[in-house]
């Protein structure tokens, strides 16, 4: 039986890992299953999958899942060191799924205890890639992409020379306002923009998709995933949300990875790894399609896509900034505190603030700089935020 443990088990990625291993329970051995503060759905889970260990991010919540799990010999504990245990604990493959920079740490313990990380947290790549893929390779460990579109690269690379890559294409649905005229996004609500077209996700990076820094997120996590040149990547809307990437040889071959917009197309992709099995998803039926469609993805409209190339220039742990500083608007659009187009405004102002910092961007990938460098553009995006 493999032993796996699941970092963010209550959310969209982690329900959606907990359905495939609940296809094949004797093939599994659940270890631990964390989450930030749905302690109802983690008893249930961990009583179901007769986990070792439940861990709930937040505190205060202990006493509630203590409650819950009593009886049934499940170890309960709560709290972010609480969290790095539960991914130290031995297990052969772990899913990082809790969403935001809460995952790296938690991840890189996973690595450290010589797992194979399912990696649906990008926010670990975008601040710390050198940082994680050393940790992996320290420690005998393997990362392996879930976003779709790194899930597709990494499929699309499977025999090839990494050399022969000329070019990846990343595709974006565009989000919730893709058809809106420009002059309404001023307006636009986070219930709006809580709504994606294609994929059912969390709430933050389905916001993210509306706004394109999911895409710019992923553009920097491909970089670091795959050791490209920041012009070697390109991004391209593509509304049907079918192909999600495609990588262009050096003959000019292109490999598209196309499949129905369901994630365990890519977990259960990471879960299989090295090999394939059948998958509870949809064939897709060409014919019925009929068409696929693409457009620009024009930098004007979403601003994160051209702050993901001045982060990609800048490099060292500008990444780190980035997110932290997208974490923060995006919490404050979320709670009405500012609007849909001031996000893009605020990450570029902290990104400005933090290069004119002495030695910060500069300091090396480690974890304690990176948690320096996300306090920095924690507070001073909420310094940019405060009215005077
Ligand atoms: N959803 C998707 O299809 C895709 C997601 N991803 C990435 O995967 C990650 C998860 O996304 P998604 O599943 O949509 O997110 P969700 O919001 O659905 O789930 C997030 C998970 O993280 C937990 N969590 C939240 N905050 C903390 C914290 N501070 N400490 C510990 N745990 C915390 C949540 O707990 P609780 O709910 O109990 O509060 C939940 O288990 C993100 O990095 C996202 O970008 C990538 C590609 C596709
Ligand atoms: C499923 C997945 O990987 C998401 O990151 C997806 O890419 C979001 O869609 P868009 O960002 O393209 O809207
Ligand atoms: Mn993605």
């Amino acid at each position: 039986m493999r032993r796996v443990s699941v970092l963010g088990a209550t959310g969209s990625i982690g329900q959606n890992t907990l359905d495939l291993i609940a296809r094949a329970p004797e093939a599994y051995q659940v270890v631990a299953l964390t989450g930030g503060r749905n302690v109802a759905q983690l008893a249930e889970d961990a009583m179901k999958f007769r986990a070792e260990l439940a861990v709930v991010a937040d505190p205060a919540l202990l006493p509630d899942l203590r409650d819950r799990l009593a009886g049934s010999g499940i170890a309960a504990a709560a709290g972010a060191e609480a969290l790095e245990e539960a991914a130290l604990r031995p297990a052969d493959w772990v899913m990082s799924a809790i969403v935001g920079a809460a995952g790296l740490a938690p991840g890189l313990r996973a690595l450290e205890q010589g797992a194979t990380l399912a990696l649906a947290n990008k926010e670990s790549m975008v601040c710390a890639g050198p940082l994680v893929l050393a940790t992996a390779a320290a420690h005998g460990g393997r990362v392996l992409p879930v976003d779709s579109e790194h899930s597709a690269v990494f499929q699309a690379l499977i025999g090839e020379d990494i050399a022969c890559v000329e070019r990846v294409i990343l595709t974006a649905s565009g989000g919730a306002f893709r058809d809106w005229p420009a002059e309404d996004l001023a307006h636009a609500t986070p219930e709006q923009a809580a709504t994606h077209p294609n994929w059912a996700m969390g709430q933050r990076i389905t916001i993210d998709s509306a706004s394109m820094f999911n895409k710019a997120l992923e553009v920097i996590e491909t970089k670091e995933f795959f050791d490209l040149r920041p012009d070697q990547i390109d991004v391209v809307v593509h509304p049907e949300s079918l192909i999600h990437a495609l990588v262009g040889f050096c003959d000019g071959a292109l490999m598209a990875h196309m499949g129905a917009p369901d994630m365990r197309h890519a977990i259960g992709f990471a879960l299989n790894h090295p090999g394939r099995a059948p998958l509870p998803v949809e064939r897709l039926d060409l014919a019925k399609l009929a068409q696929l469609t693409f457009r620009p993805a024009c930098e004007t409209r979403w601003p994160a896509l051209r702050l993901a190339r001045e982060v990609m220039a800048a490099g060292g742990l500008a990444g780190a900034v980035f997110n932290a500083a997208k974490e923060r608007a995006l919490d404050a659009f979320i709670a009405r505190q500012i609007g849909f187009l001031q996000m893009a405004e605020v990450v570029e102002q902290v990104l400005d603030r933090a290069t004119g910092e002495p030695g910060l961007l500069q300091a090396g990938i480690t974890l304690d700089n990176v948690r320096q460098a996300d306090h920095f553009a924690r507070r001073s995006a909420d310094e940019i935020m405060t009215p005077t």
